[in-house]
């Protein structure tokens, strides 16, 4: 049933223009803790329903699709996977996550991520019709390192499919983002899952674009809905020309130490 409806609102976003769509984290599956039920292996197009129709539709509307996340089954093992489709259908790059999520806020909220999933161990940046972009899944948002690395590198967006929970959708979703964008100066794009009152696991919400000086350009509520908005690259250079952050960092004083080069 999502992977119909997904597919609707990407020919929707299409209709409306976009050129690039980004779906949450875990958008084909509930988020529970049987992600295998619901994993793909990526290797047999019929098995793999997920991954199929993100490429069919990413090929029938010409657009470049940041697929959020499904399970992703490798062997005996589960990952959180991204997978980025170009214009032409075909997979870019798939983006593992990183970060797994293991928290325990007391009277709050536990949640232990790895018992269900492996980390990633590499980070990824790819080339599309619509510019260079560094990925992230979610708690990934949380790590400075990593935006520091994918803007050095020459990404112009982060694209971070999420689905923060509430306590920390409260307190970090905002922040976090702005707080990448405007370190690197540069464009951030989260996508989360709409809010289900009725479920197990709710979601902040707040799908947001945000601008290289930290200014959000478009948000969304917590309820269903595409958020279109366009982005001018040449932000960049106007943020990055009043505000020379790079030819002020002292390097001299400390270091960005680059320890993964496998981009
Ligand atoms: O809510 C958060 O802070 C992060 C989260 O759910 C995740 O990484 O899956």
């Amino acid at each position: 049933m999502n992977i119909a409806r997904v597919r609707e609102l990407i020919q929707d976003a299409a209709l409306k223009g976009a050129k690039l769509v980004v779906l949450p984290e875990m958008w084909n599956c509930p988020y529970s803790d049987d992600f295998s039920k619901f994993s793909e292996d990526f290797i047999d197009e019929k098995a793999s329903p997920s991954f199929t129709m993100l490429s069919e539709v990413a090929l029938s509307q010409g657009i470049t699709v940041v697929g959020g996340s499904i399970p992703e089954r490798c062997g005996d093992k589960l990952y959180n996977t991204c997978c980025i489709f170009g214009s032409d259908g075909k997979l870019i790059a798939k983006h593992r996550k990183l970060h797994l999520f293991d928290v325990d806020i007391p009277g709050d909220l536990y949640f232990k991520e790895s018992d269900s999933y492996m980390p990633g161990d590499e980070t990824t940046i790819v080339d599309t019709d619509v510019g260079r972009i560094g990925i992230g899944t979610c708690h990934d948002m949380c790590f400075p390192e990593l935006a520091m690395l994918y803007g050095s590198r020459g990404a112009r967006l982060i694209c971070y499919p999420s689905a923060f929970n509430m306590s920390t959708g409260e307190a970090l979703w905002e922040l976090l983002q702005r707080a990448r964008a405007v370190d690197n100066q540069l464009f951030v794009a989260t996508c989360s899952p709409a809010r289900n009152s009725s479920g197990s696991y709710m979601f902040w919400g707040h799908s947001t674009l945000v601008g290289p000086f930290g200014e959000i350009i478009a948000t969304a509520g917590s309820e269903e809905s595409i958020v279109i908005a366009e982005i001018d690259y040449s932000m960049i250079h106007l943020r990055r020309q009043s505000l020379p952050l790079a030819t002020q960092r002292r390097d001299d004083v400390y270091q960005f130490v680059d320890l993964k080069l496998n981009a």
